[in-house]
Order: structure tokens, then C-alpha cells, then sequence
């Protein structure tokens, strides 16, 4: 028996909404729903204040969906904003440490004033690195850990020396997407990166168990990153991608200023929610001179696998308005599909694991361009010209 929309809400109405409507099918954050076939998609969009619980909804909502008969394969996204030192999902041990305080680091007092970019004969401050790109998003939810690998991995694909350093400690996420789960060696003073892919790959999730990071202040963060940049043996490197924590705090800020970026992609989805924050995104880092190197719009479309529909579920475009608006480059669109999900969740991400896919085909012409722009030093924005009328 086919599986219809109604099936779905009736599973729904058992799965608590964030939002206190009397369950998630009666409430507003629940998308559009997509049934293709045995394939269900939606999203639950979820606003900053009710984000504390939220990943504990979208578990039951694809659970209470999973159970429906007929139904093979759910997909339920979240667009949920983590605000950088909000409630753990896990609670916090009683004290929280420094990540690497035993290794001798030194913190910065609380609103101490950020230091300024590291200068110096190496391309990005870091010796040995060419170039060093964030990968950033004004809210958490939106596919920036899983942009941040498959671009890494499109730009090694390309014969490139490239390094991925998951900054995220609200969240670390690399150590799932690479199925890394084991502690860098130390060699001295220096950690050496773990490698998996051709990549070398740094996690602030190797280092710390993911709830305590959750809990760091701004400065913790910061001297934790540092570390990160300063004391782990990269090597050579062409580009060194970095996994920024989401949002545009203090902690983002500070890290876009202390370290020589040569500049940052936004990811976004293409609800206004979430371009928003990508303009804020845009604005902070530009507040701190690191270019835009570009905006990626992720969970663009939806092809149906079976029949082929061409489905924009979130709205389309957005991203590519909003980057002509704010004067930065659109670097191109990610579709929401079931394998760059359960691929990422499987330790192996889509341009790993299906380099030939249409998926790993447009990670891939994102890295193209990105490259370009690094290499050609191509402008991030074009200067407004000033013309003087007499
Ligand atoms: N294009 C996509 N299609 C399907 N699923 C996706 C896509 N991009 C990301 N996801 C899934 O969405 C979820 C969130 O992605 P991810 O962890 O990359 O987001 P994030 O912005 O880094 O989140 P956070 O800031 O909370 O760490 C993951 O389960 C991921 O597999």
C-alpha cells in the first residue's frame, strides 16, 4: 500500500513539537512534507530558544516515521541554531577543563583582548600552510561539518595537500564523518594529525569527550584552536580547511582575527532563517577583513532517486540572491540526499565514498571554484566604485 502524507502526520501526532503545539504534526516548524515512494523527507525548523532538545525530536520524528508501513527511508533535517555555550546534550562534568592544559596551554584571561593575526614568512601563519580557509555557518544544523569534508576531500581529489581541522567544539563532528576515534600521537611538543583519506585531520573531538567542549568559554576555545593550528605537525600543506564553530560570537570572531585567513566560505540552507544568520556570517568576517571566498547553498533540491522529481522542499535560490546581494561570490549548491547523509554517518563522506556520484560531482565543481578564487587571488567582492557627479 503506497504511503501517503497523512501517514506520515498521523505518525507525527505522537512526536512532541518543539514549539509547545500539542505535537509535532499540529506545530509550524514542521516542513513541507516530501513522500516519494517508500522515501520520506522533511524538516522541523526550530528557532534559537526552542533548540535545547531539538535533536531529541528529529531522533523520534524519523523513529515514529521509520514505523510506518511502507516507509524504507526517512530523512528528517534540522535547522536549529546551537547558540555557542548553550545547554549541552549531555550534562557537563562539574568542572570543566582546558583541552589541553596538560600539555602546558596557556589561557587567556576572560575578555582579554584578541591578539592580533599572526604574521610571519609562512602563506598563513601557520609554517608549512599555504592557505587557510574556514568553513563557517551563522547557525549550527545547516551542513557545514559535512561541506567542510567533502570539500577537503574534492580539493585532495584534485591533487592538493589538504588538512581538515574541526574547530566546531560546540559539536565535533569530524571524528564521526572519518570514523576516527583515536587519540593523536605526540611527538615532543607536536601532535601529529590522524590521516584517513589522504587527509590529515585534527579534531577538537580526539581530544575532549564532545560534552565538555560544549561548555568552553570564548577563551578557552581560542586557546584551544590555537593549539590546534600551532602544535600539530601538519606539514605541507596547499589548504588547510578549518570547521569553525557555528554562529557569530566572540569565539568566531575571535579566532577570524587571530588567525591569517585566507578566507572563508558561508554554507547556508535556503530558508530565510538561516540566510539571515549567513549574513551575519558575511558581515563578521568582513567586519575582521577575511574575504568571502563564497556562499554554498546545502539541502538545495531534492532529486527523487526513483522517479527522478526535481524537488525544492526548503525553497530554492535563496543562497544565490542573498550572495549577489551582500556582493559575494555564489560557489554553488549541495542537494539533500539520503547518501551524502548516511554516508557521513557511516565514516566515509559521499566524495570518498562515491567519487563518480552526481553528489561528489558538485562537492567537487564547489572545490573548483574555490580553488580558483585562492589561487588566482580572485577578489571575494567587488570594490564599489565611487563615482564623484559634478
Ligand atoms: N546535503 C545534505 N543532504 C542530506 N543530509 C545532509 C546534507 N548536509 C548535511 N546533512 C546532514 O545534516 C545533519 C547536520 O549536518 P552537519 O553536522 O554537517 O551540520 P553542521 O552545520 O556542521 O551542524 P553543527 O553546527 O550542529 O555541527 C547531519 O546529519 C548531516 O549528515
Amino acid at each position: 500500500m503506497a504511503v501517503t502524507e497523512d501517514d506520515i502526520r498521523r505518525a507525527l501526532a505522537a512526536v512532541p513539537a518543539p514549539d509547545g503545539a500539542p505535537s509535532l504534526a499540529a506545530s509550524s516548524s514542521l516542513s513541507k512534507i516530501a513522500v516519494m515512494g517508500s522515501r520520506v523527507i522533511f524538516s522541523i525548523d526550530v528557532a534559537p530558544e526552542q533548540a535545547a532538545g531539538a535533536e531529541t525530536i528529529r531522533r523520534a520524528a524519523e523513529a515514529a516515521v521509520k514505523a510506518v508501513p511502507g516507509v524504507s527511508d526517512v530523512l528528517v533535517a534540522l535547522t536549529a541554531e546551537r547558540a555557542p555555550g548553550s545547554a549541552p546534550s549531555t550534562p557537563p562534568p562539574a568542572k570543566p577543563a582546558s583541552p589541553m592544559m596538560a600539555r602546558g596551554s596557556r589561557e587567556a584571561p576572560q575578555g582579554a583582548a584578541p591578539q592580533a593575526r599572526p604574521q610571519g614568512s609562512s602563506g598563513a601563519g601557520v609554517p608549512g600552510v599555504k592557505h587557510i580557509v574556514a568553513v563557517a555557518s551563522g547557525k549550527g544544523g545547516v551542513g557545514k561539518s559535512t561541506t567542510a569534508a567533502n570539500l577537503a576531500l574534492s580539493l585532495q581529489r584534485q591533487g592538493l595537500r589538504v588538512g581538515l581541522m574541526d574547530a566546531d567544539v560546540y559539536g565535533p563532528s569530524v571524528p564521526t564523518l572519518f570514523a576516527l576515534h583515536s587519540k593523536p600521537e605526540v611527538e615532543g611538543r607536536m601532535m601529529k594529525p590522524l590521516e584517513a583519506h589522504g587527509l590529515k585531520i585534527m579534531s577538537i573531538g580526539f581530544l575532549v569527550d564532545a560534552g565538555t567542549a560544549m561548555i568552553w568559554r570564548g577563551p578557552m576555545v581560542m586557546s584551544a584552536l590555537t593549539q590546534m593550528l600551532n602544535e600539530v605537525s601538519w606539514g605541507e600543506l596547499d589548504i588547510l580547511i578549518v570547521d569553525m564553530p557555528p554562529g557569530t560570537g566572540d569565539a568566531q570572531l575571535t579566532m577570524a582575527q587571530r588567525v591569517k585567513l585566507s578566507g572563508a566560505v558561508i554554507v547556508s540552507t535556503p530558508q530565510d532563517l538561516a540566510l539571515a544568520d549567513a549574513r551575519r556570517g558575511v558581515a563578521m568576517f568582513r567586519k575582521v577583513d577575511v574575504p568571502i571566498l563564497g556562499i554554498v547553498e546545502n539541502m538545495s533540491y531534492y532529486d527523487c532517486p526513483n522517479c527522478g522529481h526535481h524537488a525544492h522542499l526548503f525553497g530554492h535560490g535563496g543562497a544565490k540572491a542573498e550572495a549577489q546581494a551582500m556582493g559575494a561570490p555564489f560557489l554553488g549548491e549541495i542537494p539533500l540526499a539520503l547518501d551524502i547523509r548516511s554516508t557521513s554517518d557511516a565514516g566515509a563522506p559521499i566524495v570518498a565514498s562515491a567519487p563518480d556520484s552526481s553528489y561528489a560531482q558538485a562537492y567537487g565543481r564547489i572545490a573548483e571554484s574555490l580553488w580558483k578564487r585562492l589561487s588566482t587571488g580572485a577578489p571575494g567582492r567587488t570594490a564599489p566604485r565611487i563615482v564623484i557627479e559634478r
